[in-house]
Order: structure tokens, then sequence, then C-alpha cells
């Protein structure tokens, strides 16, 4: 690779995916995520750390606007992907939610077999116009998300037939079945053993040569492994965001310091 091509991809790493600006959530009269301006890079991780009730997942639902279907969330503030306003009334959240994909924190596949798990998505969204299209998306997808060893012969049995870390690969496998640009994990390894957390683990790095990740752990020993950047809530405020290393090995703010040396949590 010339100079001059190594350049244009660090330029295209430090890409801005998504910029939040002065985001409020209120659920009812309750102020649960108070004025967070954060941008997110494109082809990283970023982690998202902080003590329980923080307001971690209440901002990563902002960002495909899951909190939509919350009847007592009120979003305020502006979120741009690519520049564009998602919260514009012209955008579509479902399409929206195919471009910036999520994976819960407890497995939830569908009560359908491996393959139709995967192929629901492409389906409704008509990325395939025939059957050895879909089998080549389905394919694609659980390569993706390595799980095609153990799941090629047995696509057509229920994905609810699988241990607990290959259900959170199956629904990872469905999330980036429809080719999302930004995929958004809500303690995705919560559930599994130390293998599983592993194998999750290896792929976020994969999947971010295409993707920007969003991830939100309790583990601070993830949010080192896994990411590039790391952002620490506390109290509904986005206290510290930057370079994961420095976030852990040089805080600069009092909370983070009592936060990742276990004074509160
Ligand atoms: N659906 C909801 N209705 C009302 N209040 C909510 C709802 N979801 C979250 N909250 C409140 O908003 C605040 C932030 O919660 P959130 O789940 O975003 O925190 P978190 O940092 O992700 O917590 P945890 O680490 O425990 O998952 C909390 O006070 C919580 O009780």
């Amino acid at each position: 690779m010339n100079d001059l091509r190594l350049f244009e991809r660090a330029q295209a790493v430090d890409e801005t995916k998504i910029s939040a600006k002065g985001v409020n959530v209120h659920y009812g009269a309750a102020h649960a995520l108070k004025d967070v301006s954060v941008e997110i890079g494109d082809r990283r991780v970023t982690a998202f750390i902080g003590p329980s009730g923080c307001g971690k997942s209440t901002f990563l639902r902002c960002l495909n606007r899951m909190n939509d279907t919350i009847p007592s969330a009120r979003v305020t503030g502006r979120i741009e992907l690519d520049g564009q306003d998602i919260y514009d009334p012209r955008v579509d959240p479902v399409q929206l939610r195919a471009k910036v994909g999520m994976v819960f924190q407890k497995p939830n596949p569908f009560p359908k077999s491996i393959y139709e798990n995967v192929a629901y998505g492409p389906r409704i969204h008509g990325l395939a116009r025939s059957r050895a299209d879909m089998d080549a998306i389905v394919e694609k997808a659980l390569r993706r998300a390595a799980l095609w060893n153990e799941a090629k012969d047995r696509l057509n049995a229920p994905g609810t037939g699988l241990s607990g870390g290959q259900q959170q690969r199956l629904c990872i496998a469905r999330a980036v079945a429809t080719e999302p640009e930004v995929l958004l994990m809500d303690e995705p390894c919560s559930a599994l053993d130390p293998i599983a957390t592993a194998q999750v683990e290896e792929l976020i790095d994969e999947l971010r040569q295409n993707y920007s990740v969003v991830i939100v752990t309790h583990s601070m020993q993830q949010a080192a492994r896994v990411s590039q950047r790391t952002a620490f809530f506390h109290l509904g405020h986005l206290v510290e965001y930057g370079e994961t290393g420095q976030i852990f090995t040089n805080p600069r703010d009092p909370r983070t310091e009592s936060y990742i040396s276990g004074r509160i949590g």
C-alpha cells in the first residue's frame, strides 16, 4: 500500500459516524440523560461504562430510536448519522434500525429456525431476489458471526435449541444480515460463559473492520480489551470521553478515577 492510500485509510478511520449534541431523555418527570454530546467514530469500538442506572442503555437506545417504543420516554437534542438528523420526521425508524442494528443483553432468537432467524431482516428489507441470494446472505452473516461451522448442518433446527453463546452469535448474525453501518450492543456478554465471551469479543474486533460498534458493558476489563474509545457516564451525565487507554490509565475527572478504581459503582 502506498503512502497516500495509508493516509486515506487513516483519515477514514477517524471519520465521525454518529454525532450527538445536547441530548436529554426524560421518562415521565424523571430526567435520565442530561445534555449528552459525543462524536462516535466509524470503524472503531466505543464502550459506554458507568454505574448501574447512569443512563448508558438509555443513550444507546437513542442512537437507533429504540426509545420511541417506550411511551414515557421523551428525547430532545440532535443526533446525526453521517450528518443526517435521525429524529427528522421523514426518517423511517424501521429503515434506521436496519442501518443501526442492535444486540441485546439476553440472547433473544425468534422461535424459528436458525436460517429464518437470519433471513428475517433481509426478507423484510427486500435484500434477496432469489432463494440462492438469500442462502448466500444467511451463510455470509453466520460466517461473520463465527457460527457457520456449528450451524451449517442444522440450519432448519430451531434457533432456541442452540447454547447460550451460540444464540448470542445467532443474534449477532441476525443483526449483521441487513448490512448495518453501526452495531449497538447492550451488555452482549452478560449471559455468557468466559469461552463464549471470548468468542464474542473476538468477533467485535473483527466487526470493527466494517462497522462502527458501540458496546455497553459493566466489565471494565472488557471495555479495555475491545474498545478504542470509552465514555464514562454518571448520574445521567457523560462525565468523560476519550481514548480507552487514557480513560483507564490517566482519567481527568475524579469521578472517572473513583469508578475505575472501584470506589463508586
Ligand atoms: N423504561 C423506563 N421507564 C422509566 N425509567 C427508566 C426506563 N428505563 C430506564 N429508566 C431509568 O433511567 C435511568 C437510566 O437507566 P439506564 O437503564 O439507561 O441505565 P444503565 O446505565 O444502562 O443501567 P444498568 O447498567 O443497570 O443497565 C435509571 O434511573 C432508570 O431507572
